[in-house]
């Protein structure tokens, strides 16, 4: 375990050398561990078939390049960080950010005309549901990556945070709060995550119909692709309240058994990505109405990123340090994908935040111009000092 203050100051040299590299903490990690991978050398790794092993950084479509730090051309570190003071993610500090950042009245226009446009497309029985977004960009004060990416760190211990860096893509920050694949031996586990409300304290959360139904939708969906694939002995959770920063989201944990055979994980990946969270219904469908009607490219946003078949070591028991038990450790490979969402990319001095929300029949244009403006929030208020 190297020293926190020791991996930012190589971390800032590494920036210096322009070499790829990710820092990376997963959700609710217990023991305060970040994980980093520097890239040692200067070329550029693509995954053509999920069969690599390293990290990950998939774009939306499925016609760009899909990025990968191999294993073996970087230096794995890990450190712990603890947050130097309690940062906690309440609505009243979310208030006091809106003033930093003041929202464009042709910004809300041109969402709302593309989210009615889509409301009307449903109605008229094309689609069921689709997921709209849009991309904001802000100046930054401070643009400084590993400023920002501590205050990310501070903040959202409950989120995938991370902070991408590679030649070609830039600077990329993000904390999703949404697994995309998780997988170890022949276990996977996945989730559907839809339906959004601000987090005000309440001690009982009340979900409306239409996020319930939306949310369901995602769920049936992913239910159905995953039979369609051979995965056997699916089991899904109630459908619970899972908290991301600011927001509150609907969440169903599936899990199940897959036969591995030569192509790997790969079957997985395709089928799940991208699932009705960030797309819509029926797939096809909702992603030529996105790519026609979006008029921006989404790039990383909605894409997934995370380790890709990293060998992992196991102790059979945790409890068993003594000598005799060493025996039993075992090393197998595991993934762990999480879908790029409350992310952003920096640019010189600027933010480019994304964010949208899932569209059905009974959605309201202006209540979803709000959950944009909510959602950018969540990165919203780590760019400030
Ligand atoms: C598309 C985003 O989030 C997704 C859409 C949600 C919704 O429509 O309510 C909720 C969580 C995510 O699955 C985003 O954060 O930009």
């Amino acid at each position: 375990m190297m020293e926190e203050a020791k991996f930012f100051s190589k971390l800032r040299d590494h920036i210096k050398s322009k070499n790829a590299f990710v820092v990376y903490r997963f959700p609710n990690e217990e023991n305060q561990r970040v994980h980093a991978l520097l890239q040692n050398n200067f070329q550029s790794f693509t995954c053509s078939d999920f069969s690599e092993s390293g990290f990950v950084f998939a774009p939306f479509s499925d016609k760009e390049k899909i990025y990968l730090i191999p294993s073996t051309e970087a230096e794995k570190i890990e450190f712990q960080h603890y947050p130097e003071s309690k940062v906690d993610e309440d609505q009243a500090e979310v208030i006091f950010q809106e003033g930093n950042f003041p929202q464009r009245e042709k910004d809300q226009k041109d969402h709302e005309n593309l989210v009615q446009k889509a409301v009307d497309t449903i109605k008229n029985g094309h689609l069921k549901k689709v997921v709209l977004s849009r991309k904001e960009t802000v100046q930054v004060h401070d643009p400084d990556p590993v400023r920002i990416y501590k205050n990310l760190l501070d903040k959202y211990s409950s989120a995938f945070a991370y902070l991408w860096f590679h030649p070609e893509t830039g600077f990329w920050l993000g904390a999703t709060p949404e697994t995309l694949l998780k997988t170890e031996r022949n276990r996977f586990k996945t989730m559907a995550l839809a339906g959004t409300q601000l987090f005000r304290n309440q001690s009982v959360v009340k979900w409306e119909q239409k996020e319930i139904e939306e949310q369901k939708l995602v769920t049936d969906y992913i239910l159905e692709t995953l039979a369609d694939n051979g995965i056997e002995r699916i089991e899904k959770s109630d459908p619970y309240t899972l908290k991301a920063g600011n927001l509150l989201h609907i969440c169903t944990d599936i899990t199940g058994t897959f036969q591995k055979n030569e192509n790997g994980i790969a079957p997985l990946i395709n089928s799940l990505h991208p699932t009705p969270a960030v797309c819509g219904l029926p797939k096809e469908k909702a992603k030529e109405f996105i790519l026609e009607n979006e008029g921006y490219n989404r790039k990383f946003y909605t894409g997934f990123l995370g380790e890709l078949n990293l060998k992992t070591q196991v102790q059979r028991s945790s409890r068993s340090r003594n000598q005799e038990n060493q025996q039993f450790s075992a090393i197998f490979e595991s993934t762990r994908l999480f879908v790029n969402l409350r992310c952003l990319e920096l640019k010189g001095g600027d933010a480019s935040l994304f964010v949208g929300g899932g569209i059905t029949k009974d959605s309201i244009a202006t209540s979803e111009w709000m959950e944009t403006v909510n959602k950018a929030q969540t990165m919203k208020a780590i760019l400030v000092k």
